[in-house]
């Protein structure tokens, strides 16, 4: 589903690479924690996956299309394709929780209709039934990762990456969080997320893939934030 094949990213104002020499596929499916120090390349790596970036040198693959090649005018089409989640949410303050999550499919001309079979049932799935009407400011900060996380979803992406999602919240609310991104994962989505947090990764034993300098150090199956640290 994702294949970086021998990926550096170099920044102008950067003496070392962000990212160098980095090989990595992950299987439809799959759940991976991308982890590693401040500065070790992690953003840059999600960054790649939805062409927000280009490899400075390799290749990178997300489902069929070779992602550094896309003509600009298929970007959107990626982009439907790999839905995102950051730690700030990043949602539209000015409408509506039932608005946020319509947002994603009125872009891509989806007939009003369908949103209003689509949404209610996303918003069902991401616990937050009975919330459609309410503005994003009048949701604790669980409940707002919960409306991201259904306008990503909305689309049915192939791919959820989630940069830091529950780098706002305290633990109770980020392991919920993390149930809800299992449960995604369990429909076939495939998860990539960059954290720092030690116990959800230590909790969940899946794939872990550590960054230190822009490198791949470890790629463990069923992996721990640190060894031997
Ligand atoms: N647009 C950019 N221009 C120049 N340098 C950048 C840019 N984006 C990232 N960098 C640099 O590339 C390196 C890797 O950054 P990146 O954000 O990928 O790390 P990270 O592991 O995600 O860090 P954090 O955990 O703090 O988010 C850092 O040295 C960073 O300063």
């Amino acid at each position: 589903m994702i294949r970086l094949e021998h990926v550096s990213k170099t920044y102008k104002t950067l003496a070392r690479p962000a990212l160098d020499d980095v090989s990595v596929s992950v299987d439809k499916g799959e759940f991976v924690f991308l982890i590693g120090p401040s500065g070790s390349g992690k953003s840059t790596f999600l960054q790649l996956l939805l062409r927000e970036e280009v490899p400075t040198r390799g290749r990178v693959i997300v489902a069929d299309w070779n992602v550094a090649k896309l003509p600009r005018r298929r970007v959107p089409k990626l982009r439907q394709r790999v839905g995102c989640v950051f730690q700030d949410f990043r949602l539209l303050n000015n409408k509506t929780v039932f608005g946020n999550v319509a947002f994603a499919l009125e872009v891509i001309g989806k007939p009003r209709h369908t949103i209003r079979k689509v949404v209610p049932e996303v918003l069902q799935l991401v616990g937050l039934e009975g919330k459609a009407d309410r503005m994003p400011v009048e949701l604790s900060g669980g409940e707002q990762q919960r409306v991201a996380i259904a306008r990503a979803f909305v689309n049915r992406p192939l791919v959820l990456m989630c940069d830091e999602p529950t780098g706002n919240l305290d633990p109770d609310t980020s392991q919920d969080i993390m149930l809800l991104l299992e449960r995604i994962n369990r429909t076939g989505t495939t998860l990539v997320m960059a954290t720092h947090d030690h116990s959800i990764v230590d909790s969940m034993r899946r794939r872990v893939v550590e960054l230190s300098h822009g490198q791949v150090i470890r790629d463990d199956a069923r992996g721990v934030y640190g060894v031997g640290r």
